[in-house]
């Protein structure tokens, strides 16, 4: 009976069926977006019309965020504008410096990323505003300190002072150095802003999606990013990054590569970086990823990676039929650069803040409270004892 639907919505409990029950959402179309398009049956992704794959090609990442947040590529005077914007506001202030150093070593990255993303909300001044104009302004800010955040924190993981912002350097060229203490080789830098190009937007993915129900509820911008930081944080989504170097470390070999991932198939074990809900014949980001990876493999000594990568990915096609996704070169290529793994996903955060905040805005500019139906399937009605 159609009672035990909490609500009546056309299709769902106005009749006498049982409502359909899409698991996970699975398929289901919730609302319009401008930002990006995601073409499984071409496999293709374009953010606000251009192909992902040409934007890593020729775009820097601070330009490919001044696409989604404003729809178009910057003129010159404008990306310089973004451009002094964003590196005067690089340097992390003591108190949130403060907060991270008290933060225990024990707990996750993306635990100190979530929180240092609240405490810039609560020092944020222009907090109680949600116009278009401020929240693009809050949306800078976080994509110039999410990266002192993440340098701060990996530095201080490693027992190292923090390195200062560098004003004179691009953003991926300072946030290596912070890093690292210098900047690296070209190829290293390259494959470094291919990665957060192609990280940067994805359509109505989990953590994006959970941004949009929280700013939904007309909550702060700051309060969606936290939220998406958290669902970004499963391995099911970009969690999965780390777990790939994880199994590509256990493997150790890339001759244990096809016999170790049988196994885990015969265990019923997922195997991470592989898999889409949306794509089904390989994610549209793995090739300009995978040639990325290859550079920095033949730069860096990472032979070895590489011919685990294509044992997995041969193994993995014959066997399951499933094919990567972006997660399953990004982790190699991570490795390579030189970050710690725990650091892996927090790199992914750095990008997608771009585009989780483009959706804010899009949320907010036709916004309806993001509140789906449940079908009930517990205890009748009943009446409490008397006790
Ligand atoms: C940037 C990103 O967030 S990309 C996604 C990163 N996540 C991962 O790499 C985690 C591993 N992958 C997965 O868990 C899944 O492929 C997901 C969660 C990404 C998508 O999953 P869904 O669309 O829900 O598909 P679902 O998990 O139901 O898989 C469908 C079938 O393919 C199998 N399958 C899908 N992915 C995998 C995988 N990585 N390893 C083994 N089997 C898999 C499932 O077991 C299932 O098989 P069954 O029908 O026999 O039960
Ligand atoms: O779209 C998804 O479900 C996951 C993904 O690839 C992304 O967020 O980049």
């Amino acid at each position: 009976m159609t009672a035990a639907t909490d609500g009546t919505a056309a299709g769902a409990g106005s009749g006498a069926e049982e409502p359909q029950i899409r698991k996970g959402l699975a398929g289901v179309v919730v609302d319009t977006t401008a930002v990006s398009k995601v073409v499984p049956e071409t496999n293709s992704l374009t953010y606000r019309g251009y192909p992902v794959q040409e934007l890593a090609q020729s775009c820097s990442m601070e330009e490919v965020a001044h696409l989604l947040w404003h729809g178009e590529l910057p003129t010159a005077a404008e990306l310089a504008a973004q451009q002094q914007e964003e590196r005067s506001q690089r340097a992390l202030d003591p108190v949130l410096r403060g907060v991270l150093d008290a933060l225990p070593t024990t707990c996750h990255p993306m635990d100190v990323l979530r929180t240092a993303v609240s405490v810039l909300g609560a020092r944020d001044p222009r907090a109680a505003r949600d116009d278009r104009e401020t929240n693009l302004a809050k949306s800078l800010t976080l994509f110039a300190q999410l990266p002192a955040v993440v340098a701060h924190d990996m530095r201080r993981r490693r027992g190292l002072e923090p390195v200062e912002p560098d004003a004179e350097l691009g953003y991926s060229e300072n946030f290596l150095r912070m890093c690292f203490g210098e900047v690296p080789d070209e190829v290293s830098v390259r494959a470094f802003e291919v990665s957060l190009v192609l990280y940067a937007e994805h359509s109505f993915n989990a953590s994006t999606f959970a941004a949009r129900v929280v700013t939904s509820t007309l909550s702060d911008l700051h309060s969606a990013v936290t939220a998406a930081i958290g669902a970004l944080k499963g391995p099911l989504h970009g969690g999965a990054n780390e777990a790939v170097m994880h199994a590509m470390l256990e493997i150790g070999d890339p001759e244990r590569a096809a016999d170790w991932l049988r196994g885990e198939i015969a265990a019923k074990r997922k195997i991470m970086g592989f898999g889409h809900r949306v794509y089904r014949n390989g994610d549209s980001r793995v090739p300009t990823m995978e040639a990325a990876f290859r550079e920095l493999a033949a730069a860096r000594g990472g032979e070895k990676w590489v011919r685990m990568y294509e044992e997995l990915q041969r193994t993995m096609a014959e066997e399951k039929g499933i094919h990567p996704n972006l997660d399953f070169p990004t982790g190699p290529a991570y490795h390579l650069l030189g970050f710690d793994i725990e650091v892996f996903t927090p790199l992914f955060v750095m990008s997608r803040v771009t585009g989780w905040t483009a959706h804010i805005v899009e949320q907010l500019e036709a916004n309806a409270l993001i509140r789906p139906l449940s079908h009930y399937v517990g205890q009748p009605q009943r009446s409490v004892p008397v006790r």
